[in-house]
């Protein structure tokens, strides 16, 4: 089932054949060969200035950015054209051109041309009142026609919709007219505004994709697996970025296009990683100018197998079970029993050594009934797991016994307020020490630690612990919240944001939730946004997209935490590891473990963030590289490709699986 990992591929392309002999060696090279499943290339985004910044040198020296551009977004169009089962040749084919007036226009008019060129009936719809020059030349040569929508337009050679006549076929309303072509086109090229755009949309281009829009966003249509045949036309090919979306924050700032695939050039940009703006991307092709991305420090990253892979910790000649990492939880509650059993099978399941878990004595039977091997024995704990299935502070009567050993666990966490008494290690909670009552446990808990708060364990902070979280803690403290827990917590430090707020800008939200508490925050949803330390002041954005649809199903969130605590433990097992920059990408890492477990138990090839597809210039690759997963799940299980409903204990049962996949990849690379 190789396709749950990114098989995108990078490197090894011969699209430099083309271009001037002047070029450097390290362009006309192409990039260095990178292993299949570790490609930064294909899991990085940069913001639209630092794209703009690793161009330059390239323009400088005459590579002819434009025309790869193109002839690359015509041969997507094509591949588009041929996957679609009843899909016309490219020499039927109608396609429709929406044409701004700056560069990303030109790419698109040159793409347009290439089309035209093999017998495509192509129309360009330009939106502003100029196009670019030389590309709309390329277009008239090869016999495409335009239209200018808006009156004050000079664009030589189109034609211009004048509502006051009544004689020729330009007349009438010029939006009008665009959504006639538009019902007939098999191929619409979205090429009204790129890198450039500013804020929302506004006036022609605002209205087209409104209207446009409209017709394709239905949120009701079902999670498909990867790439499938276009289910509607016309089919909408966006050239670098969806018009509309919010290019450096993945934002949907006012109107745009949705896509079915997104040619992007020279490197990803965020809106393509981000949600919500990547569910607008669809199928990304990424086409590789070779940019020296090496000084230019990454704006948004994709977590991958590879990455995730790298924090796993194997077991070793020597280990014993304390070594592999033991994870202590304070979850479920009288009222949510289960989750203390979801939380403590899927720790124990995530390849640690031994799960401790602490809570109220009902929920203790059923976890060791469910889970024998849990212990409350004395000893270390490396990582923590507190909140999950305990009710926070709005819904608990009183403030209960449990939460209250949760304030005290996160009081050492606390920065800037670090005077502990010494009582025993916090460290050395035990079963023969746990009190009957929650109130001798709390003072045990007693805040405490030998090593300053660097040294206290990595601790997730889920659900109802939310808002126990003290006002600014260290790194190593994970908060997971879901949106409305996200508003909440914001709210809490007088900030005006709902859920709905956080829906529309979760990077924004979560990079303020870290400004504002120092924890790193992971930020659930069907793409998980992590924001964490990467030095002073300096975020690390590290997103997840590979989980299906069928994850979002009660429990699913306990058994995130669990699995996160356990490769926290693993991570922290090693003492000689800090881990307090590392905490973004741990995080993520456990979210690619959850999402991948969530594949494997549903058999689905489908994902929030399908895999980046790597422009190759030989057709028949391009073509196989931008097939459906449906294809090439096919053998591999019953289900494929749609997948079945799954529950929160089948997401735990393929934990091991996880871990042995991770173990299969290539050993050399094991610690
Ligand atoms: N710079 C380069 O070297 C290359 C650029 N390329 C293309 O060039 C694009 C960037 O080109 P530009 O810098 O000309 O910018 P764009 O073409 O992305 O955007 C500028 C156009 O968008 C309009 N616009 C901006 N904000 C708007 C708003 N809020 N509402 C409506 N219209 C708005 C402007 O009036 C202008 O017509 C890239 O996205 C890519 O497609 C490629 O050709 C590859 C090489
Ligand atoms: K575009």
């Amino acid at each position: 089932m190789g396709s749950v990992f990114n098989d995108a591929h990078h490197g090894d392309d011969d699209f430099d054949e083309g271009l001037d002999d002047g070029l450097d060696n390290d362009f006309a090279d192409g990039p260095d060969e990178a292993p299949e499943t570790d490609d930064p290339f294909v899991s990085a985004a940069w913001r639209a200035e630092q794209v703009r910044a690793m161009e330059r040198p390239l323009l400088e020296r005459g590579v002819p950015l434009m025309r790869m551009a193109a002839t690359a977004a015509a041969h997507v169009a094509q591949a588009m054209l041929e996957r679609q089962p009843d899909g016309p040749d490219v020499a039927d084919a109608h396609v429709l051109l929406l044409a701004g007036a700056g560069d990303n226009g030109g790419d698109g008019l040159f793409a347009a041309a290439e089309l035209a060129d093999q017998g495509a009936n192509v129309v360009c719809a330009a939106t502003g009142r100029t196009l670019h020059a030389e590309g709309l030349r390329a277009l008239l040569d090869a016999g495409g026609r335009v239209l200018a929508l808006d009156p004050e337009a000079d664009i030589p050679g189109a034609a211009v919709p004048d509502a006051q006549d009544g004689t020729d076929e330009t007349d009438g309303d010029p939006l009008e007219r665009v959504m006639d072509l538009y019902e007939n086109a098999d191929l619409v090229i979205d090429a009204m505004t790129g890198i450039g755009l500013k804020g929302a949309l506004r006036g022609i281009p605002a209205q087209l994709a409104e209207r446009i829009g409209a017709d394709r966003i239905d949120p009701r249509s079902p999670a498909l697996p990867v790439s499938e045949p276009a289910a509607q036309y016309p089919m909408v090919l966006a050239v670098d970025v969806p018009s509309g979306v919010g290019v450096d924050d993945g934002t949907l700032p006012g109107t745009y296009i949705p896509a079915d695939v997104t040619v992007s050039f020279g490197a990803l940009k965020p809106c393509a990683l981000l949600p919500p703006a990547a569910y607008a991307c669809g199928q990304v092709v990424l086409v590789d100018f070779g940019f020296d991305t090496s000084r230019v420090p990454v704006a948004v990253e994709l977590v991958s197998a590879a990455e995730t892979r790298r924090h796993i910790r194997l077991p070793r000649l020597a280990d014993n079970k304390y070594a592999r990492g033991v994870v202590g939880l304070i979850t479920g509650s009288d009222a949510y029993p289960g989750a203390a059993v979801l939380s403590a099978s899927a720790a124990a399941r995530a390849n640690a050594g031994m799960v401790r878990y602490l809570g109220p004595e009902r929920a203790e039977r059923m976890v060791l009934d469910r889970l024998p091997e849990a212990v409350f024995g004395e000893g270390r704990c490396q990582a923590w797991v507190v909140g999950s299935g305990i009710p926070d502070g709005d819904h608990a009567d009183v403030d209960s016994p449990q939460r209250e050993a949760i304030r005290r666990l996160l009081e050492p966490y606390a920065v800037g307020e670090a005077n502990w008494p010494e009582p025993e290690s916090l460290l050395n909670i035990g079963l023969d020490d746990l009190p009957e009552s929650f109130e001798d446990l709390m003072a045990m808990l007693a805040p405490t630690y030998e090593g300053g708060q660097e040294s206290l364990p990595p601790v997730v902070v889920d659900a109802g612990a939310l808002d126990l979280l003290p006002e600014r803690v260290p790194p190593q403290v994970v908060i997971t919240p879901h949106a409305g827990e996200l508003a909440r917590l914001l709210r809490s430090r007088g900030q005006a944001v709902d859920a709905d707020d956080v829906e529309r800008d979760p990077l924004g939200c979560a990079l303020e939730a870290w400004r504002l508490t120092g924890a790193t925050v992971l930020l659930k949803g069907a793409i998980t946004v992590v924001v964490g330390s990467d030095g002073p002041d300096k975020p690390r954005v590290v997103v997840n997209g590979n989980a299906p649809a069928w994850l979002s199903t009660a429990g699913s969130g306990d058994v995130l935490a669990g699995s996160l605590g356990a490769l926290l433990a693993q991570a922290a097992a090693d003492e000689d590891r800090s881990l307090t920059l590392k905490m973004a990408d741990l995080a993520a890492a456990g979210a690619f473990i959850h999402g991948l477990a969530g594949q494997l138990a549903s058999g689905s090839g489908q994902a929030a963030r399908p895999p980046v597809v790597v422009y190759d210039e030989d057709r028949d690759r391009l073509a196989e590289a931008m097939a459906p997963t449906s294809e090439k799940l096919r053998d591999a299980t019953p289900f494929a490709p749609i997948g079945k409903p799954i529950l929160a204990g089948d997401v735990i049962a393929q934990l091991p699986n996880v871990y042995a996949l991770f173990a299969s990849m290539n050993l050399s690379e094991w610690n």
